[in-house]
């Protein structure tokens, strides 16, 4: 049997006795590109913690490369980028320190900042264009800077998956631009990548499976959609009367009944 990044099998949260993913059945193997999509609260955030055994499952299990969250060790083989959040905290930390920060799980307390680390943190900060603010507090920067701070503290872990959580949320049209470019060099050197987004955008050409989230449980995977019409217009709000189509047949409208 092949390597798979992740492996959950009937996958189930409950948030106060409430359901929130219901029985998910997912496998990625390396080299996929995975985008989840899925309407505002039908729990693609809750999955993706799911999957790095961030939030635990009441039901079902879940693998990273073969072994429970518990018992993994290989974090450095796993790059976050959590969904807009404040990076630093209440913490003054410079933009270069949080991106160094994505070399700790390849660090050893025996060895410590190498060559190789300086080399990784200044080529993420190269990929995401902002070099020239390493010094500067992460709370100086914009919410879109800040996006591309994140997301250059995961590539500086370099690590074989990436999970991305909305990374082109509130990010103008070149920098998703500079992401999709960043990504799909990432895919060509075989890496994997679980994104959940609302807009494939520039990102389309690179993904090669959508897995669409509805209330909680998988309504469609296979083929990634594609927006048509409306919903193919850049800006366009993807909160959608329509609900998804399931397993079969064209996909246009996977954003599915708003909560
Ligand atoms: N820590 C929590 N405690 C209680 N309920 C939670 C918690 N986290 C998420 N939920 C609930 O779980 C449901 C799914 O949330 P989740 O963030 O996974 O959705 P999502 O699909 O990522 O939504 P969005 O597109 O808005 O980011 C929502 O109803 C949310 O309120």
């Amino acid at each position: 049997m092949s390597e798979t990044a992740f492996a959950m099998t009937g996958g189930q949260v409950t948030f106060d006795g409430k359901p929130i993913l219901r029985g998910v059945d997912l496998t990625v193997r390396p080299g996929e590109v995975v985008a989840l999509l899925g309407a505002n609260g039908s729990g693609k955030s809750t999955l993706v913690r799911a999957l790095l055994g961030l939030t635990p499952l009441s039901g079902g299990q879940t693998l990273l490369y073969g072994t429970p969250p518990a018992r993994f060790r290989d974090w450095w083989r796993i790059g976050y980028v959590p969904q807009r959040l404040q990076v630093g905290g209440g913490v003054p930390a410079t933009v270069g320190e949080v991106v160094a920060s994505g070399r700790i799980a390849r660090q050893s307390r025996l060895r410590r900042t190498s060559q190789a680390d300086r080399a990784a943190v200044a080529e993420a900060l190269e990929a995401v264009r902002l070099s020239d603010r390493a010094g500067d507090p992460v709370q100086s920067l914009s919410g879109g800077q800040q996006q591309r701070v994140l997301i250059a503290r995961a590539l500086a872990g370099q690590p074989d998956t990436y999970v991305m959580d909305e990374p082109t949320a509130g990010v103008d049209a070149g920098t998703q631009q500079l992401l999709a470019d960043t990504l799909a060099g990432l895919v060509r050197g075989g890496k994997t990548v679980v994104l959940v987004v609302h807009e494939l955008g520039p990102l389309e050409p690179i993904i090669t499976r959508g897995v669409v989230i509805r209330e909680g449980r998988v309504a469609h995977d296979g083929r990634p959609p594609r927006p048509e019409g409306e919903c193919a217009r850049p800006g366009h709000e993807h909160v959608h009367p329509h609900a998804a189509e399931t397993t079969a047949g064209p996909l246009t409208g996977w954003q599915g009944d708003p909560r």
